[in-house]
C-alpha cells in the first residue's frame, strides 16, 4: 500500500487562477450550501457539514490566533470554467483551512501582512490529503466575494433584479488594509460606483490607496476617489459601507448614516476576541443583521445586540430580501465552506490550464 504525496500550489499558481467570476459563484455556492434544509431546500440540493471553527491563541496574546476551519459540501454544482454555462454534475469538497491572523504584522520591521493562510484539501473517498494550497489571497478574494454578494441580495435587489448593473451607489471603505484594498477595487469592477470614500486610522494608506485606484480606473470610470478624514465624513452619503478593521471600539454609528436609511453594511473585521466590535450597537438596533452562518455566529457573536434575521444564503434561496428603506448589516465572520468551494475551484481552474503548481 502506498500513500501519494500531496500537491503544493503555491500562491502565484493560486494568483494566476483567481478571477471573480470563479470566485463568486463559489461562494455563493458555500452560502446556499450551509442553509439547513427547513429553509427553503428542496431534497437533493446542496448542504454542508461545518463544525465551528477552533481558536488557538498564541501564549497570553489574543492578538495572535490560528483558526481550523473543517468543513465537507456535499452536492453542489458549479459552472466548468473550460464551457462557461455548462453547469459540472455536482461536487463534494472536504477541505480544512488553517489562518493565522497576528494584527500587529503590518507593524513589524519589514511589514508583514496579519492574516496567513492554506487550504489543505482531501480525497473524500480515500480521507487522503490530496493537495497543500496557499490561502492567504484564497482568503482575502472569498471574503471580498462574500461582500459583493452580500452586497448584491441585500442592497441591490430590493430596487429590482437589474439595479446591480443599473444603480449608481456611493461607497465607503472604512480600514483600507488588505482586505479594504480589494474590497475597494472589486466594488468599483462590479458596481457603479459614483463616489468613492476612502477612511483608514492613518491617513497616508487611504491616500495611497486613491492614487493606486485612481491610476487603475482612469479613462475607464466616473468614479469619483476622496480621502475622508474620520469614519463619519466617508459614511455620511455612502449607500453601501465596508468596515474591515481590527478596531475594539466602535468606529460607525447610527447617526453616522446617510439620512440613517436605505444603507447596506458589510462589517468584515474583529477586535481580538470580539467579532462584532467595529459597529456601534445603536447602529446594530436600528438594523436587519445577516450572517454568513448560524454555526459560527452562535459561537462567535455571544452577546449581540439584535436577534440575527437570516443566513444570506436563505435570502439567496428565497428572495426575501429587505425593503428598501431597511438598514441591512452583513456580519461576515468567514467561513470554511467558503474555502473549500473556492479551493476546489482554483483547483480545476490549475488542473484543467494545465498549469504546474
Ligand atoms: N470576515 C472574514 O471572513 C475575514 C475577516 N478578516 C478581518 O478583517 C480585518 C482586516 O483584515 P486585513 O485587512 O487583512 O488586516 P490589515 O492588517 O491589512 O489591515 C488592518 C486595518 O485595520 C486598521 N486598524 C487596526 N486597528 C485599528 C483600530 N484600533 N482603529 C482603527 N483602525 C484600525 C488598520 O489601520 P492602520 O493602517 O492605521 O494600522 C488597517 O487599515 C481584521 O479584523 C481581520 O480579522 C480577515 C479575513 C477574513
Ligand atoms: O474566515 C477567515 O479566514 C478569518 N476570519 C476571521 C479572521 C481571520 C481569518
Amino acid at each position: 500500500m502506498s500513500a501519494k504525496s500531496p500537491v503544493y500550489y503555491n500562491a502565484d499558481a493560486v494568483r494566476r487562477v483567481l478571477n471573480w467570476p470563479l470566485v463568486n459563484e463559489a461562494v455563493e455556492s458555500a452560502l446556499k450550501a450551509v442553509v439547513k434544509p427547513r429553509d427553503q431546500k428542496p431534497p437533493g440540493s446542496s448542504f454542508a457539514i461545518q463544525p465551528k471553527r477552533s481558536f488557538t491563541a498564541c501564549g497570553d496574546n489574543s492578538n495572535k490566533i490560528l483558526f481550523t476551519m473543517p468543513a465537507f459540501v456535499g452536492n453542489y454544482s458549479i459552472a466548468s470554467e473550460e464551457s462557461p454555462g455548462k453547469v459540472v454534475s455536482p461536487r463534494s469538497t472536504l477541505a480544512c483551512k488553517l489562518v493565522t491572523s497576528f494584527g500587529g504584522n503590518p507593524q513589524r520591521d519589514p511589514p508583514l501582512p496579519s492574516i496567513h493562510a492554506h487550504v489543505l484539501l482531501f480525497d473524500n473517498q480515500t480521507g487522503q490529503l490530496s493537495a497543500i494550497m496557499a490561502g492567504t489571497d484564497l482568503t482575502t478574494w472569498r471574503t471580498v466575494s462574500a461582500s459583493l454578494v452580500a452586497t448584491k441580495h441585500l442592497y441591490f435587489r430590493r430596487f429590482g433584479s437589474l439595479a446591480e448593473t443599473e444603480r449608481e451607489i456611493n461607497v465607503a471603505i472604512v480600514g483600507c488594509g488588505v482586505q479594504g484594498q480589494l474590497h475597494a477595487a472589486a466594488f468599483c469592477e462590479h458596481f457603479r460606483v459614483k463616489q468613492l470614500n476612502l477612511y483608514n486610522r492613518t491617513e497616508a494608506k487611504a491616500q495611497e490607496l486613491a492614487e493606486q485606484l485612481q491610476r487603475e480606473l482612469r479613462g475607464e470610470s466616473a468614479t469619483q476617489i476622496a480621502v475622508c478624514r474620520s469614519a463619519k465624513e466617508a459614511c455620511q452619503d455612502a449607500d453601501v459601507i465596508c468596515i474591515a478593521t481590527f478596531s475594539k471600539e466602535a468606529l460607525i454609528h447610527i447617526e453616522d448614516l446617510k439620512s440613517k436609511q436605505g444603507v447596506h453594511i458589510n462589517a468584515v473585521g474583529a477586535g481580538p476576541g470580539c467579532h462584532f466590535s467595529e459597529v456601534a450597537p445603536d447602529l446594530y438596533r436600528q438594523a436587519q443583521v445577516y450572517v454568513d452562518c448560524y454555526a459560527n455566529a452562535e459561537a462567535e457573536l455571544k452577546g449581540f445586540p439584535v436577534p440575527i434575521t437570516a443566513e444570506l444564503g436563505a435570502i439567496i434561496l428565497d428572495g426575501n430580501y429587505p425593503e428598501k428603506t431597511a438598514i441591512s448589516v452583513f456580519q461576515s465572520m468567514g467561513m470554511a465552506s467558503e474555502d473549500a468551494c473556492v479551493a476546489q475551484a482554483v483547483q480545476d481552474a490549475i488542473l484543467s490550464r494545465g498549469e504546474a503548481s
